[in-house]
C-alpha cells in the first residue's frame, strides 16, 4: 500500500527536489504538490526536467486535500510553516518540516535568532529531530507514534548544521574534544541553499566567479548548531557563497583533549567507521580522501574526511553534503522512510556522478 503524501511549496528548490525523489518513490503515492504563485500550472512547465514523467498541477497551499494525506512535507519558509503545522497535525496528518521553526529546543532562542515569537511552543516538547544519524531515539518516537496512530511532527536539520554536525559530533560524544574549547565551522554552500527567490548577493552576477563569507558571527544555524553539539557559546561558524548550483561543505576545526592527542588520523577515521557503521548514508573516507561536494551531489549520502593534527592538537573533520538532498529533501524522505518503517534508504539515490 503507497503512503498518500503532498508537498507543499513544490514551486521552490527544496520542494522540486521533494518532487524528483517521491515521483520516484516505491512507496509514496505523491497526491498533491502546491504553489500559490503557480496555482493551476503543470509542474513540467516550470520544471522542464519533469516533462513526460508526471501530469501533476499545483494547487494553492490552503488545498483541503493535504488534510487527508498520509504526510505533509513542508518546504516553505521559516515562520510560514508554524502557520501550517497545528492544523495538519489535527487532521491527523504527519508533517516533515523542512523549515527552522521547530528546530531549536527553546522558543526564546527561536525568537532571538528569528526575530518572531513562535505560535506553537507546546509543539517543540514533543517533535522529532530529523537527523536520523544523530538521533535515532526521536525518530524512532516518531515511528512509534505513527503505529499508535498519531500524526508525528518531524522538524528536518537544516542543511549547514546536518553537514557540520554529522563531521564534529562523533569526536564531541566520543569525549576526543577538550572541555569547554571552541568549535571552528568553516562552510561553503552553494547558491541554490538560498532558495529560489534572487537577490542581490545571489544574483548571478555577484555569485559567480566569486567566494564570499556571509553572516558571519550571526548566522541563524550557529545555535542549531550548538544544540545539536551541546556546546553552547562554543561555535564560531562561518558560511561562504561559492558558484555552484548544488552542494555544502563544512569543514569544521576541534581542539582535542590532552588524553586523545595519541590519536592519529587512522585511529579517528576508525572511530568515526564504528560511530556510523549502522548509518547507511554516512560514509567515512579512508584517512587521505578528501570528500567533495561532486562526489554527493544529486545524491542523499554524506561523505566524511578526517585529519589529526599532531603539531596543533586538532581534528578537522569535513563532511560534503549536496544541501537540497541530505540538507533538505533525501533528509525529510530518510525521516519519513523511517517513520511509516521502510528501510532508511528507500527511494534514495546514494551514488553520484563520477565524473
Ligand atoms: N534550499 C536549501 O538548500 C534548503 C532549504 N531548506 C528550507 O526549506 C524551505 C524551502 O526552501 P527553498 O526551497 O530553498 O525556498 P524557495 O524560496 O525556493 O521556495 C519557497 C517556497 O515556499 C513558498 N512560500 C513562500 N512564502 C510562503 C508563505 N508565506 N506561505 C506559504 N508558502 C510560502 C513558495 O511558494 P510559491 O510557489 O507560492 O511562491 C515556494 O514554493 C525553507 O524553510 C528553507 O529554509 C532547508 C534546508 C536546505
Ligand atoms: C546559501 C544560503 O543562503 N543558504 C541559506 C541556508 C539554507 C537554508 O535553507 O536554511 P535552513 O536549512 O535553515 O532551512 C542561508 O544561509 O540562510
Amino acid at each position: 500500500m503507497a503512503y498518500r503524501v503532498g508537498v507543499v511549496g513544490a514551486a521552490g528548490y527544496a520542494g522540486a527536489e521533494l518532487v524528483r525523489l517521491l515521483l520516484a518513490h516505491p512507496d509514496f503515492e505523491l497526491t498533491a504538490i502546491t504553489s500559490n504563485a503557480d496555482v493551476n500550472v503543470k509542474l513540467a512547465d516550470v520544471y522542464p526536467a519533469f516533462a513526460g514523467e508526471t501530469d501533476l498541477v499545483f494547487t494553492a497551499h490552503d488545498d483541503p486535500v493535504l488534510e487527508s494525506l498520509d504526510a505533509v512535507f513542508l518546504a516553505v519558509p521559516h515562520t510560514a510553516a508554524m502557520g501550517m503545522v497545528p492544523g495538519l497535525l489535527s487532521h491527523g496528518v504527519s508533517v516533515f518540516d523542512l523549515s527552522a521553526d521547530y528546530r531549536l529546543d527553546d522558543p526564546d532562542v527561536y525568537e532571538a535568532w528569528y526575530a518572531t515569537p513562535h505560535t506553537s511552543p507546546d509543539l517543540l516538547k514533543t517533535r522529532a529531530f530529523g537527523l536520523p544519524e544523530l538521533y535515532a531515539e526521536d525518530l524512532a518516537s516518531a515511528r512509534a507514534q505513527h503505529v499508535a496512530g498519531e500524526p508525528a511532527l518531524i522538524a528536518c536539520a537544516g542543511c549547514y548544521p546536518t553537514a557540520t554536525s554529522l563531521a564534529a559530533a562523533p569526536a564531541l560524544r566520543m569525549g576526543w574534544c577538550r572541555a569547554q574549547s571552541l568549535i571552528v565551522v568553516d562552510a561553503i554552500s552553494g547558491v541554490t541553499g538560498a532558495g529560489k527567490g534572487c537577490t542581490s548577493r545571489t544574483h548571478f552576477c555577484s555569485a559567480d566567479e566569486s567566494v564570499e563569507a556571509y553572516g558571519v558571527c550571526k548566522h541563524r544555524h550557529t545555535p542549531e548548531i550548538e544544540q545539536i553539539l551541546g556546546a553552547r557559546d562554543r561555535v564560531i561558524f562561518t558560511p561562504h557563497l561559492a558558484p555552484l548550483k548544488r552542494g555544502l561543505l563544512s569543514t569544521v576545526t576541534l581542539q582535542l583533549d590532552e588524553g586523545a592527542h595519541a590519536l592519529s588520523t587512522e585511529d579517528a577515521v576508525r572511530a568515526y567507521e564504528e560511530f556510523y557503521a549502522t548509518s547507511p548514508l554516512v560514509k567515512v573516507l579512508p584517512a587521505g580522501a578528501m570528500p567533495s561536494t561532486s562526489s554527493v551531489v544529486g545524491t542523499c549520502s554524506c561523505q566524511i574526511g578526517l585529519a589529526v593534527d599532531k603539531r596543533t592538537g586538532v581534528l578537522v573533520a569535513m563532511a560534503a553534503i549536496d544541501n537540497l538532498c541530505k540538507g533538505a529533501a533525501g533528509q525529510a524522505v530518510q525521516c519519513a522512510n523511517i517513520v511509516f518503517g521502510l528501510d532508511e534508504r528507500r527511494g534514495l539515490p546514494l551514488v553520484g556522478m563520477p565524473v
